[in-house]
């Protein structure tokens, strides 16, 4: 008796879960899809994408081709794992594709943040914010500023077990905060990095806004933030002495053709804060990784800063011309990027019925527009799963038109050139004064975000 209750009741959830399945499936149908599962009702399959990560793409991909339908993130989602169709859609924002990047980001980041905007307002906003981490600010300004910081955070570790996870997230959040707001950053770092940390959780969470969800802190910390910076808005405004930084730039340039509101302006700030820290922190740790475990790698950039220390005094600064000798570097931090694939893709949403390789993309669904493969492409990357920063030397590999490591089209990273520098001088400085082993077990998650879980240990004696 008890068996037949048991099977009765086995076959009952088999009946169940078959059902859920196949009303979610038809629940999504439209004529044209692409093919794919929907998974559960409301939580799809982002279980299995945040368990098994890319190894979920591959299997799906072998099943359904490069372009597949599924529900992830709680949004129907079409992944394209195809270059060609990647490509094209980072070309063409505007015919009917605009990010989608999860309410919850936009929520902390602000309506005015570029991630929220299309068209003009986005073409405006991004003029702005070119005019203040692109190539003649960094040289003009933010150069000698991410020189001064580099040099005196990096002193003293002689000696010294660190995280360097730790140490590069650090590094990454006051290296940019510094750039922002430069004489008050010490006078507001302690209440406002606990609030920064509160608006990351919150940017990747499920907007619930009651207290206790990393929703609502999100929420507040982006509340405190606010009143921070209006403050120190009115005080700059109420005085005469005139700050080099980006702050200051904003408020007070006349001559500059972008002229923002508080609001665009905080979102401004918040955004090259949030969207510097984590790539730029993630490299600088991946990069000590793979130096440390190719030692031919690390001898021939730590040569090339040698030879750039040989031509300055002890105290001297990196200068641009000294930016521009790094050319192995430049490898060093590309094939860094590509090896541990720090973006594993970008996401945009369908603002209209749209036809895209033979298939229907329907109006509001999301696009994961996946790039990480295409960092492993063994046509493209020859023995794509080591460290081989000589590739880069060709010069044309970075410009190759599948080369999405800072994304492309209208969106391509505009903070690629200052990412790149303030890894470089982190580099410098670290290369020229020291050695360093790796302690204990160390292990490196790499998806759904690149992450050493428990930290990544080094021990540091001088150079
Ligand atoms: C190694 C460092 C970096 C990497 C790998 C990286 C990567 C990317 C990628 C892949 C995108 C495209 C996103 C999309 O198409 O939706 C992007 C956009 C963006 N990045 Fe970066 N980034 C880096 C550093 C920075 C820095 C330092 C800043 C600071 C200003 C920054 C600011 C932005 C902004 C504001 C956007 C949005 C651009 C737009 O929507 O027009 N990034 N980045």
């Amino acid at each position: 008796m008890a068996v037949l209750v048991l099977v009765f009741g086995f076959s009952l959830l088999m009946f169940v879960c078959f059902a859920l399945l196949k009303w979610n499936e038809i629940r999504f149908h439209r004529k044209g899809l692409p093919p794919g599962t929907m998974g559960w009702p409301v939580f799809g399959e982002t279980t299995e994408f945040l368990k098994f990560g890319p190894d979920f793409m591959k299997n799906q991909k072998a099943r359904y081709g490069n372009v597949f339908k599924s529900h992830i993130l709680g949004c129907p989602t079409i992944v394209s794992m195809d270059p060609e169709l990647n490509r094209f859609i980072l070309l063409n924002e505007g015919k009917g594709l605009v990010p989608g990047y999860p309410q919850s980001m936009l929520e902390m980041l602000g309506k005015f943040n570029i991630g929220a905007l299309h068209g003009s307002a986005h073409k405006h906003i991004r003029g702005s914010l070119l005019s203040l981490v692109g190539p003649p600010a960094i040289k003009d300004q933010l150069l000698s500023k991410i020189n001064k910081f580099m040099s005196s955070f990096l002193l003293d570790w002689d000696g010294e077990t660190i995280d360097i996870q730790e140490k590069t997230n650090k590094m990454t959040f006051l290296t940019s905060f510094k750039q922002i707001v430069e004489s008050e950053s010490d006078r507001i770092y302690e209440a406002l990095k606990p609030e920064f940390d509160k608006l990351l959780l919150g940017t990747f969470s499920l907007p619930i806004n009651i207290p206790g969800t990393n929703y609502y802190q999100g929420l507040q910390g982006r509340k405190e933030i606010e009143k921070i910076l209006r403050q120190i808005m009115e005080e700059r405004r109420g005085s005469i002495t005139h700050n080099k930084d980006m702050l200051d730039q904003i408020l007070k340039d006349e001559k500059s053709k972008f002229s923002l509101t508080d609001e665009e302006i905080i979102d401004q700030m918040i955004t090259i804060l949030f969207a510097g820290y984590e790539t730029v922190s993630t490299t600088s740790m991946m990069a000590i990784k793979y130096l440390h475990d190719n030692p031919k790698a690390l001898q021939e950039l730590r040569e090339e800063h040698l030879a750039i220390r040989r031509r300055k005094g002890a105290e001297d600064h990196i200068d641009w011309d000294d930016l521009k000798s790094m050319s192995f570097t430049h490898c060093v931090i590309l094939e860094t990027s590509r090896l541990a694939s720090v973006v594993n893709g970008v996401l945009r949403k369908t603002t209209a019925n749209l036809e895209m390789n033979g298939f229907v993309f329907p109006k509001g669904w999301k696009i994961y527009v996946y790039t990480r493969e295409i960092n492993y492409d063994p046509f493209l990357y020859p023995q794509p799963f080591s460290f081989d920063p000589w590739r880069w030397l060709d010069k044309s590999l970075e410009n190759h038109k599948y080369c999405f490591i800072f994304g492309g089209g209208s969106r391509l990273c505009p903070g690629k050139e200052l990412g790149i520098v303030q890894i470089s001088i982190f580099l410098h400085y670290f290369v020229t004064r020291y050695r360093w082993e790796e302690v204990g077990k160390n292990e490196i998650l790499k998806f759904p975000r690149v992450e050493a879980r428990n930290g990544l240990y080094i021990k540091v004696s001088k150079y």
